[in-house]
């Protein structure tokens, strides 16, 4: 059996929420769940296609339904969200009510380095921008969605968060 703990990451694109994610499941052992992987496994499309032919709608149906689907899992992992994920609908709430969320806080000037370094091409969202259109990007969505993230129940900031830290304040928080 599963540590009785759902973790639930979440925070901007390029705060690294699916490297700290593995990290932290692999020390824990618990199972590693990625949001954007899972719903390209199963619809079978890549979410660049589905925002292209069925637009962004569609694919936030689609992003609740199988957040939901995990959330209703077995314990014992940890989720890494798309970085819109708590925004829409009412998956901030959901989140909250069924898992321990944790914001990755990360500096705007440390989420440019790693995106320009970032050659996977897997961020639609930020191809072609040059480095003053991509802060303006990463400054407007902060903007927009820092509010949902703030909700979370762990908040860890710095540009080099560490598993202890999680670790330290998962204590707190269940002593609390
Ligand atoms: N602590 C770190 N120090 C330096 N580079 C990092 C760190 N964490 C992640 N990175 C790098 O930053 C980039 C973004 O990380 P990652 O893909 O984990 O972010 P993410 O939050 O999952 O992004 P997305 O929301 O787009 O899926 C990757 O190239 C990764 O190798
Ligand atoms: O920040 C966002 O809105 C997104 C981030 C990605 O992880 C994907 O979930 C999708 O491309 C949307
Ligand atoms: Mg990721």
């Amino acid at each position: 059996m599963r540590a009785p703990l759902k973790i639930v990451l979440v925070g901007l694109p390029g705060s690294g929420k699916s490297t700290f994610g593995k990290q932290v499941a692999s020390l824990l052992n618990f199972v590693f769940i990625d949001l954007d992987q899972l719903i390209e496994e199963g619809t079978g499309k890549k979410i660049s296609r589905i925002f292209s032919e069925e637009g962004e709608g569609k694919f936030r149906e689609l992003e609740s339904i199988y957040l939901k689907k995990v959330l209703d899992g077995l314990e014992g992992f940890v989720l890494s969200t798309g970085g819109g994920t708590p925004c829409f609908n009412d998956n901030m709430e959901l989140i909250n009510e069924k898992a321990v969320s944790v914001y990755l806080e990360v500096s705007l000037e440390e989420i440019l380095k790693r995106l320009s370094k970032d050659k996977s091409g897997k961020r639609p969202m930020f191809a072609g921008l040059g480095e003053g259109e991509m802060i303006l990007k990463l400054k407007n969505l902060l903007a927009s969605r820092e509010s949902y993230y703030l909700q979370s129940k762990i908040k860890l900031s710095g540009d080099d968060i560490s598993a202890e830290l999680l670790f330290s304040e998962l204590m707190a928080f269940f002593k609390s």
